[in-house]
């Protein structure tokens, strides 16, 4: 394993007497690219401030292989940190050439035309250097100032909703192009984000943050399959919880049947619990004794998102390739599917009427 870039160790800042983000503790691996995900106002921008320097810390320390940078005693200044920033306005200078944007940083470096011209060559701007930044799109102007922050070697590169001004398409190019050019030069990096399908596709390791605190800090795959909390599994991807009632470790009853997981809980048996059920884990299966009525659906391009009411009227979800076209209101025969199991203790009462007596449910758990 690369050794650790950033450290965060129970950090705490905000401003003047708010505060704003509460005991974050998280670690960068050299190379890796992380991102801070979560709905607005949650502190995102904020941690990433701190980390710049730009913000105090209230409490907790901030590391950059291993120095430290901040706590409530020591603030390293923004300038003299090795640490890069790219900002969602481009924050280009308007009177400077695209290659002398690029050496702002680097005024004074003996090589400076030829790290110049290698970066205009990495992030496919080689002949635009003498343009001016208004003659750019805003996708080459975030290039240039991607460049910009690259031509110092920073030890860390902050992005900061570095691609929200652009639009889908180029937006989603860009930011597979920004982590192949990340990668290739193995530079550490953290985004901030509250697109999740731009923290997917760009990022090693997410943090999910809700209300200045950490829920998460994990892979992509893990937040999706593994949600540590009932927020990190509603505010990633999509899905439904249903109630259910414990049987084992790794299985539980719902009103779908006994559901079996790939993974032990150690909620004591019979307990009430929320079981989450993505649309992938929910497949249509004719003549099934399970049926389910569509009461929407959207359009998604290759797939279709349908929403389905169950008999009790709990909702979930399911997806089916476009071609395969249901209306509104028909009913569905349909089957669980699911690999990974993912539950939570109970929020709030059990619905007894939806769940059979225990003896009998472990009967039938015995045979699933
Ligand atoms: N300069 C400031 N002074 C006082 N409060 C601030 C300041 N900047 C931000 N805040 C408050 O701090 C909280 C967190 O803001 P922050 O910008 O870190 O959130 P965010 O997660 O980045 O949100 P968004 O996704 O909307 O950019 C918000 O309640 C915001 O109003």
């Amino acid at each position: 394993m690369s050794e650790i870039v950033l450290e965060l160790n129970e950090l705490a800042c905000g401003y003047d007497d708010t505060p704003i983000v509460h005991e974050l503790s998280l670690h960068l691996r050299a190379g890796d690219i992380g991102c801070l995900l979560g709905p607005s106002g949650c502190g995102k921008t904020t941690t990433l401030r701190s980390i710049a320097g730009f913000e105090a810390v209230t409490a907790g320390e901030i590391r950059l292989r291993g120095e430290l940078l901040s706590s409530p005693t020591t603030r390293v200044p923004p300038d003299r940190r090795r640490i890069g920033m790219v900002f969602q306005d481009y924050a280009l200078f308007p009177h400077l050439t695209v290659s002398e944007n690029i050496a702002f940083g680097i005024s004074r470096h003996p090589q400076r035309r030829r790290i110049v011209s290698e970066l205009l060559e990495l992030v496919n701007l080689d002949r635009l250097g003498n343009r001016y930044p208004h003659e750019l799109s805003g996708g080459q102007q975030q290039r240039v100032a991607l460049a910009r922050a690259l031509a110092p070697e920073p030890a860390l590169l902050l992005m900061d909703e570095p691609f929200s001004n652009l639009d889908g398409d180029l937006r989603r190019r860009l930011s597979a192009e920004v982590r192949d050019i990340l990668k290739a030069r193995g530079i550490s990096a953290m985004l901030v984000t509250h697109d999740q399908s731009e923290a997917f596709a760009m990022c090693d390791q997410v943090g999910v943050l809700r209300e200045g605190r950490l829920q998460q800090w994990d892979t992509p795959y893990n937040l999706y399959h593994e949600p540590a909390t009932p927020f990190v599994a509603s505010f990633i991807g999509q899905g439904y919880f249903l109630r259910g009632q414990l049987l084992t470790p790794d299985t539980v009853q719902t009103e779908l049947g006994v559901i079996r997981g790939n993974r032990a809980y150690q909620l004591p048996t019979g307990s009430a619990v929320d079981v989450l059920l993505r649309p992938d884990d929910i497949v249509g299966e004719d003549g099934s004794a399970l049926t389910a009525t569509i009461t929407g659906k959207v359009f998604l391009g290759a797939t279709t998102l349908y929403r389905l009411q169950l008999p009790t009227g709990s909702t979930v979800e399911t997806l089916f390739p476009s071609h395969d076209d249901h209306p509104l209101g028909e009913v569905l025969g349909i089957r669980v599917a699911a690999d990974h199991l993912v539950i939570f203790a109970a929020q709030g009462s059990v619905n007894v009427s939806a769940t059979l007596p225990l003896e009998q449910m472990l009967a039938q758990g015995d045979s699933a």
